[in-house]
């Protein structure tokens, strides 16, 4: 494809060099550029795309998108100075790949929490129910049965239009996708075309990077501002901002709720550590999933599917024999029966959701013990809140590295241990070594415990020093219960 019928509808400022150049690769990173490559240069938050102009040139690029020109072009190659590459790129990459996003439906989910499992869940069911899906999402991406490994929530939108591609290739009709903040600031969704957007809700989390939590609220309802008016608007009006997120979109405005009326309508008649017991749509049904925030995942699943056209009954029967997603309340028994639970729960208010799951499921008798830890590199405002959670819900609390990634793990532990009460100082310890306090945590249960270990959820590693390390909570877990000779009480 030429230069020029690339940038087909895209506000340009300024050429320089021949637009009949052809381009066969995009990317907005140098260090991928090669012959017939258009580099676009992205003013980043850590560096500057444009300062790798003259590097993307000597490595062969056809063609450079830029908001500046350089001083010194050189002739062989062809400049497009525009206003905004970030964005243009996603015009760009959807011209590229033949807008791939208007041939299939593709349906976004954001919110602070639920993202994962509802998109996972949306791809189960559609698969269940007979179409070829795709899934972009934290965990991995997915055609059908063929795992893509993911580098973000959301990948950058060239990636997006290139999976999208592939999945048509593969007979795709559907794709399910999570869209998160940072995605919807950095243009990681200009130019697709959405059939419909889902809310599941929005708490603290990322203010490092939106600064406030205003600007945080504003970046999840830019994802519903852009949806066109053909596709559906579907949020959860049990959390105060979902009306927000509806104001000023084009599209068709529907919502889900336990508690008041709304275009789809469930009660939860029961919840225990065996599945959920809903009413929808006057139907009673049973799920396999646990705990009150996955009734509001399982209502916008069945919301959006409703609105894609799918004969609810079916919905409803397809749905209720699905498992959870990897990492996401996953159960881990001994042979004791000691009850692990992983979760990627690693923002106060997913940590508090899982806590008062457990603590409204468990028996009298049945200890919690949570193992948590903070991100480095991440939202330090956190870091006390969640200890003090755990305190909150918990009998005994371990705190812990989670990703420190490069700080130095005793001083995100400190500012943890600043949220811990002072009543609760005896039931807390402190163990950076993430596999020494799972350990810690088994050798402390008794028979019908529950131990909460909270914030990896599905990964596999242990970010310190920009090293990924192997670790899997399920597996230092089952690993624990087999080496620690369980009943031993070890109290802090
Ligand atoms: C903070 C953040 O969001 N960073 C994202 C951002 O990178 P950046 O702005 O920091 O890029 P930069 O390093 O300043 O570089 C600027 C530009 O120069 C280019 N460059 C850089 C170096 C070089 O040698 N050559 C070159 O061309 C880069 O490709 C980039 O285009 O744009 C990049 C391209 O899209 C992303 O890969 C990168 O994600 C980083 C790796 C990241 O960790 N992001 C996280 C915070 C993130 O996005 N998370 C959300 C999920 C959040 C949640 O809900 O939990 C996600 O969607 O994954």
């Amino acid at each position: 494809m030429t230069i020029k019928e690339l940038l087909y509808k895209v506000p340009i400022l300024a050429t320089a060099g021949d637009m009949e150049a052809v381009i066969n690769h995009l990317t907005l990173d140098s260090r991928n550029v090669g012959p017939g490559s258009l580099f676009i240069a992205v003013r980043g938050t850590v560096t500057d795309g444009h300062t790798f102009i003259d590097t993307a040139v000597r490595q062969g690029a056809s063609a450079i998108l830029c908001e500046e020109m350089p001083v010194n072009p050189e002739p062989a190659v062809t400049y497009v100075q525009v206003q905004d590459s970030a964005y243009t790129q996603g015009l760009i990459a959807a011209t590229f790949y033949g807008h791939p996003s208007r041939k299939l439906n593709l349906v976004g989910v954001t919110g602070t929490n639920g993202k994962t499992s509802t998109a996972t869940l949306l791809f189960r069911l559609f698969r269940a129910l007979g179409y070829r899906v795709g899934l972009i999402s934290t965990v991995q991406n997915q055609i059908d049965d063929t795992v893509i490994p993911a580098t973000h929530t959301t990948p950058d939108v060239i990636t997006t239009n290139a999976l999208l591609t592939d999945m048509l290739k593969h007979g795709c009709t559907h794709c399910f996708m999570e869209v998160s903040s940072h995605a919807v600031v950095q243009q990681r969704i200009a130019g697709l075309h959405f059939a419909g957007g889902i809310f599941t809700n929005i708490t603290h989390d990322h203010l490092d990077f939106h600064g406030t939590f205003d600007n945080y609220i504003r970046a999840k309802k830019g994802f519903f501002d852009q949806l066109p008016a053909s596709a559906f608007a579907l949020v959860n009006i049990d959390d105060k901002r979902g009306m927000v997120m509806l104001q000023n979109t084009a599209a068709r405005k529907e919502s889900f709720s336990l508690q008041t009326l709304a275009t789809f309508k469930g009660k939860l008649l029961a919840d225990s550590l065996f599945g959920l017991h809903m009413e929808i749509d006057g139907k009673e049904v049973w799920f396999k999933l646990i705990g009150r925030f996955n009734a509001y995942n399982i209502l916008g699943v069945y919301g959006a599917a409703v609105l894609l056209g799918e004969d609810p009954e079916e919905v409803l029967t397809q749905l209720s024999g699905l498992m959870p997603p990897p990492g996401r309340f996953e159960q881990v028994v001994s042979d004791e029966q000691i009850v692990g639970i992983v979760d990627y729960a690693h923002t106060p208010d997913a940590l508090q959701n899982v806590l008062e799951t457990i603590d409204g499921l468990r028996q009298a008798d049945e200890q919690i013990i949570t193992i948590v830890g903070c991100g480095g590199n991440r939202d330090a405002a956190k870091r006390p809140i969640m200890a003090e959670i755990a305190c909150k819900f918990s009998d005994k609390v371990i705190l812990t590295s989670d990703n420190p990634r490069d700080e130095d793990p005793m001083a995100i532990l400190e500012q943890m241990q600043a949220g811990v009460p002072p009543i609760d100082f005896k039931k807390t310890l402190t163990l950076p070594d993430r596999r020494e306090a799972i350990q810690k945590a088994v050798s402390m249960a008794n028979p019908h415990d529950i131990i909460l270990v909270a914030g990896k959820g599905h990964e596999t590693y242990q970010e310190i020093n920009g090293v990924k390390h192997d670790f899997d909570d399920r597996q230092v877990l089952l690993e624990a219960f087999a080496n620690v000779k369980s009943g031993s009480v070890d109290t802090p």
